[in-house]
Parts: C-alpha cells; sequence; structure tokens
C-alpha cells in the first residue's frame, strides 16, 4: 500500500523500531517528521531520507516536543495525516524493586508522551481526517515477569486508544495499537550470553523465527496508516510471529 504525501510524525522516529517504520514510510511516499533524543540517530536518517524527512530533538515526555512537532509537519509539509507514537523508555524489574523513578520514566515516555502527541495532533488530524498508530507490547498482554512498570504504561496506552478510537470517529480520525513480541531486537542483548533461554524462546514463537522491524512490524504500522485499512479503528494488530498464543 501507498502512503504518497501523507505527513506523519513519528516518535522515537530515528532509530530502532521508530528507525525503521521512518525509513518504511518515506520509502511508500509519506513524509516524515521523526521526533528523538538521539541527535546522532537523527543526524543519520537525514542524511539517508534528505528532503522527506525533518528531524526534531527532543524528550516526547516534554509538552512542548510534541507542540513543536505538530508545527513541524505544518510548516515544513503543509500539515499532519498521521501519527506514531512508538518512543518508550522502561527498566525491568520485579514489581517488588521497581524504583518510582522507574514507573515515572515508563509511565511519563510511554503513556505521557502518547497522550500528549495525540492531544497535539488532533487539530490538524480532524481537518481531512487521519490515523494515530500507538505502541503496546505482546509482553505486556502477556503479563511477563519483570515488566510491571512497562506493561501497565502499554496496557494504559492500549486503554487510551480505544476510548479515542470512539470519540475521534466522527472526525474520521483512527486510532489502532500495534503490539510487537518476539522480535529481534528484544533478544539481541542477551541471546549469545544466554543460549538455552534463546532457544526455549525462539521455541514459543509458532513462525520458527525472531521478528525484524524493517520487514515484520513497520509495514503493519503502514497498513494502519495507509487507506487500506480505512475501515479499522480500535484494534489491536500483534506482530509477534503467534508468540502471544503460547505464553
Ligand atoms: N524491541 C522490542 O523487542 C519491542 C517489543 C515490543 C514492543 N516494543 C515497543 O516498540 C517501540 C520501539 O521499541 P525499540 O526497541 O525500537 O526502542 P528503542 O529503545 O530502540 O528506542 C527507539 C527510539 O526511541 C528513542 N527514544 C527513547 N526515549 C525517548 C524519549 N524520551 N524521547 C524521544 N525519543 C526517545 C530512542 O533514542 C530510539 O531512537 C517501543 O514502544 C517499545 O516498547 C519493542
Amino acid at each position: 500500500m501507498q502512503l504518497e504525501n501523507k505527513v506523519i510524525v513519528v516518535t522515537g522516529g530515528a532509530s530502532g523500531i521508530g528507525g525503521a517504520i521512518s525509513r518504511v514510510l518515506v520509502a511508500r511516499g509519506a513524509k516524515v517528521v521523526a521526533v528523538d533524543i538521539n541527535a546522532e540517530a537523527g543526524e543519520s536518517l537525514t542524511k539517508d531520507l534528505g528532503a522527506n524527512v525533518r528531524f526534531l530533538l527532543g524528550d516526547v515526555s516534554e509538552q512542548d516536543v510534541a507542540t513543536n512537532a505538530m508545527e513541524m509537519a505544518t510548516s515544513s509539509f503543509g500539515g499532519l495525516d498521521g501519527l506514531v507514537n512508538n518512543a518508550h523508555a522502561s527498566r525491568q524489574a520485579m514489581f517488588n524493586e521497581l524504583t518510582e523513578e522507574q514507573w515515572d520514566l515508563s509511565f511519563n515516555t510511554g503513556f505521557r508522551a502518547t497522550r500528549q502527541f495525540m492531544a497535539a495532533a488532533y487539530p490538524l488530524l480532524a481537518v481531512n481526517g487521519g490515523s494515530v498508530v500507538n505502541f503496546g507490547s505482546g509482553s505486556a498482554i502477556v503479563g511477563q515477569q519483570t515488566q510491571a512498570a512497562y506493561a501497565s504504561a502499554k496496557e494504559a496506552i492500549r486503554g487510551l486508544s480505544r476510548v479515542t478510537a470512539n470519540e475521534w470517529a466522527k472526525d474520521n480520525i483512527r486510532v489502532n495499537v500495534v503490539s510487537p513480541m518476539a522480535l529481534t531486537a528484544g533478544v539481541k542483548a542477551w541471546s549469545e550470553a544466554f543460549p538455552k533461554m534463546y532457544q526455549d524462546s525462539l521455541e514459543k514463537v509458532p513462525l520458527g523465527r525472531f521478528g525484524d522491524p524493517e520487514t515484520d512490524v513497520a509495514p503493519v504500522v503502514a497498513f494502519l496508516l495507509s487507506d487500506d485499512s480505512r475501515y479499522m479503528t480500535g484494534q489491536t494488530l500483534m506482530a509477534d510471529g503467534g508468540a502471544n498464543k503460547l505464553y
């Protein structure tokens, strides 16, 4: 599906899954405003994608960053058609060991930033209708250990998405969630040190491999931003190789 001339704001859009999303959206004809705290990754994204991308350096949990991103979309590309709330920083720890600071980090960069970007985007999306894609996680849905702060923020995002899908449908703004799980990005850090755990995790993926951000997640996001999904709202699509079924 094509995204010719659609203008999309992507949070955490310079590297990781967000970087893959920015690249796939531009390859399909979109103009992207990528918001990220990583200046170096932003620079390399801009070098690769040229005039089809604008990079905004900032922490998504700060209110004015959301406002600035919408201003950049308007001044650079003339409006807004879509928003991807991808950025989310969190620390893993057992529930009893999580600090207040860790809870705040997860809720501020995950839930709060998503809410603020949605609020800032609403007036622009309401002009011609549009699509919001928020990020959940399969590990939140299955309740994996050590994910309490992360999973709680992710499920709050899903609740917000379902309600706004209903409230904003009158403006033809769709709100959906992509929940990835079992990605190469998630296991990379520990796979060599824990080969047995790696093998056990792999066996929990019915499709028999870990997912790739660029080919397995970004195209799902692109679909939800495109007119091909115009009759879909309030959904959660799991990009997880079927893994959630086996937990
Ligand atoms: N990686 C996985 O296996 C996995 C699995 C399920 C869900 N997810 C979700 O997918 C999304 C992306 O995950 P990822 O692994 O690519 O994340 P990541 O940690 O690689 O970060 C993605 C980008 O967000 C930026 N970022 C982080 N904090 C920021 C902040 N406060 N303000 C602005 N930018 C910020 C980073 O600099 C980076 O460019 C997240 O919502 C994550 O929860 C990831």
